[in-house]
């Protein structure tokens, strides 16, 4: 039996996933690290850790099959790493999407007019979230690092691009479309990185990988025996995109992780929005990009994870739906999760989280409600400015995926509040699975584009049984917290 390896290196934790010639899950592995948050608004992982899950997830996977076709690879996007390509070793712990210490900066682009710059060549905000910004500070306060970079002795890369430069043995320094268009630093319409933003960033681009399509040959690994090539690789939510056939113009999905992403394929056409949402590549193949629309959300699951871990009122993810159900309907709390500011369609990285409309019956389970309430309502957020942006968005199928989406609660509000269905895939892998199939189709072992579309599935759709007048008293309700936790 052929099987596909996909290597998924999330926010929390890696894994690794092996895939059957039929495109089934046949083994998964996966372990946590470490989040290190040195200052408010600031998030770092290590990199050796990193390193050291995902040699153990893919050992893991590789021992149980001897016959690998291909590895897809899949990461968090944005996330920053230098390193010294002498020596292979990180300049700084990873600087994470989430991490806002360069809101400073961000503005000084602002006021000088240079968000305009960027807008246009990569379909980004001046925002914190993405890499140019991270790649400058590491280069600013790491001492000697300039040195080093302008001798042509460091390299940047995001996640996918470190990996696969370990895993080769130092051979390859590359990346893919999509990573790339997370940086701010790719001219996404020209497809190359762009000399104007690179040198107001001063950032040398030597230290710049090399950008390839999404199903392409990223070099070889031997690392856990036999000789392995590297064939598909993609930012994860645009793999969640692929992994759910996203693949016609028109087609929606979101993802509930530790974030939230939702992806419009938009197809050959760059939507310049004119509501915040960014501009991005979806995939590149056969050197021909298919755009897309994204609203990006910083908290969803994580807003979960600190019922569980900050507040403690829940031992796991999974009690929040049940919790939810006992919450009092007169106690209507509105929770705005802005832990690390708020993203699309606000991006404002000073906001902090706050909760209105608290009473003495408020208790755990408004809490659980209003955090499962607050993905819904955030969502509403990103497809109406997707509809106001572009009239192909109208009165889509939302297909969602990701560890929160398994919650039957959320997905339900979910449909209420945006008043549309929403479609849950049997395969609730899509992320792995996009990058699987990428390297799959490419080694052969998998069916084309059109094929692999057909096998998406239906495990449950959602309908919105909210009345209208509810729905909008609901989500003005939303909007006003968020008015006021703006100030
Ligand atoms: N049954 C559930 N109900 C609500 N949230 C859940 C549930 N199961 C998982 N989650 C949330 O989903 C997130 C994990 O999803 P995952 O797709 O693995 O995230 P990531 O790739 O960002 O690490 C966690 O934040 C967790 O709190
Ligand atoms: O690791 P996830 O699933 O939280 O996804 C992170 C995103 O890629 C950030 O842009």
């Amino acid at each position: 039996m052929t099987f596909v390896l996909a290597i998924d290196q999330g926010t929390t934790s890696t894994r690794a996933i092996l895939f059957d010639e039929e495109m089934r899950v046949a083994h998964i592995a996966q372990e946590e690290f470490q989040q290190i948050y040195p200052q408010s608004g600031w998030v770092e992982h290590d990199v050796e850790e990193i390193w050291a899950t995902v040699k153990s997830v893919c050992g893991q996977c590789v021992a149980k099959s001897d016959d690998i076709a291909a590895i897809g690879i899949t990461n968090q996007r944005e996330t920053t790493v230098v390193w010294n390509r002498e020596t292979g070793e990180a300049l700084h712990n990873a600087i994470v999407w989430q991490d806002r210490r360069t809101s400073e900066f961000c503005e000084e682009l602002r006021a000088e007019g240079f968000e305009e710059v960027i807008g246009h060549r990569t379909g980004l905000l001046a925002d914190p979230y993405f890499s140019g910004t991270k790649v400058r500070y590491i280069l600013e306060t790491v001492e000697g690092a300039r040195e080093l970079a302008e001798a042509g002795k460091l390299a940047f890369g995001t996640i996918d691009s470190f990996l696969i430069w370990r895993l080769t043995g130092g051979k390859r320094h590359v990346t893919d479309a999509t990573n790339a268009a997370r940086t701010m630093l790719y001219d996404i319409r020209k497809g190359r990185w762009s000399t104007t933003i690179c040198e107001r960033f001063g950032i040398p681009m030597s230290m710049l990988p090399e950008v390839l399509d999404c199903a392409a040959d990223f070099g070889t690994t031997d690392l856990f025996g036999p000789e392995l090539p590297i064939l598909g690789v993609a930012g994860d939510q645009q793999a969640a995109t692929i992994g759910q056939a996203c693949f016609e113009p028109g087609m929606l999905k979101s993802t509930y992780g530790t974030g939230c992403f939702a992806l419009l394929n938009t197809g050959a056409e760059l939507v310049t929005s004119e509501n915040r949402l960014l501009g991005t590549i979806a995939y590149r193949l056969d050197g021909q990009p298919t755009y897309a629309l994204e609203g990006s959300i910083f908290i969803a699951g994580a807003v979960v994870q600190w019922l569980r871990d900050g507040l403690r009122i829940i031992a796991k993810a999974a009690d929040t739906h049940p919790l939810a159900e006992k919450a009092d309907p007169s106690v209507e709390l509105y929770l705005v999760p802005a832990f690390t500011g708020l993203g699309a369609p606000y991006w404002d990285a000073e906001a902090r989280g706050a909760i209105f409309g608290l009473t003495r019956n408020a208790g755990p389970a408004e809490f659980a409600r209003a955090a499962l309430e607050s993905v819904g309502f955030q969502t509403r957020d990103l497809l109406d400015a997707m509809r106001a942006d572009w009239t192909g968005a109208e009165d889509g199928i939302l297909r969602v995926d990701g560890g929160m989406s398994a919650s039957d609660w959320a997905m339900q509000f979910l449909a209420d509040i945006i008043g549309a269905p929403v479609d849950r895939p049997k395969v609730l892998e899509t992320t792995a699975l996009g990058a699987a199939w990428l390297a799959g189709m490419r080694a052969g072992v998998y069916p084309d584009q059109d094929g692999f579309a057909r096998t998406w599935a239906l495990d449950h759709q959602f309908t919105p049984q909210m009345d209208e007048a509810t729905r909008d008293r609901r989500y003005a309700g939303w909007q006003d917290a968020i008015r006021r936790t703006r100030g």
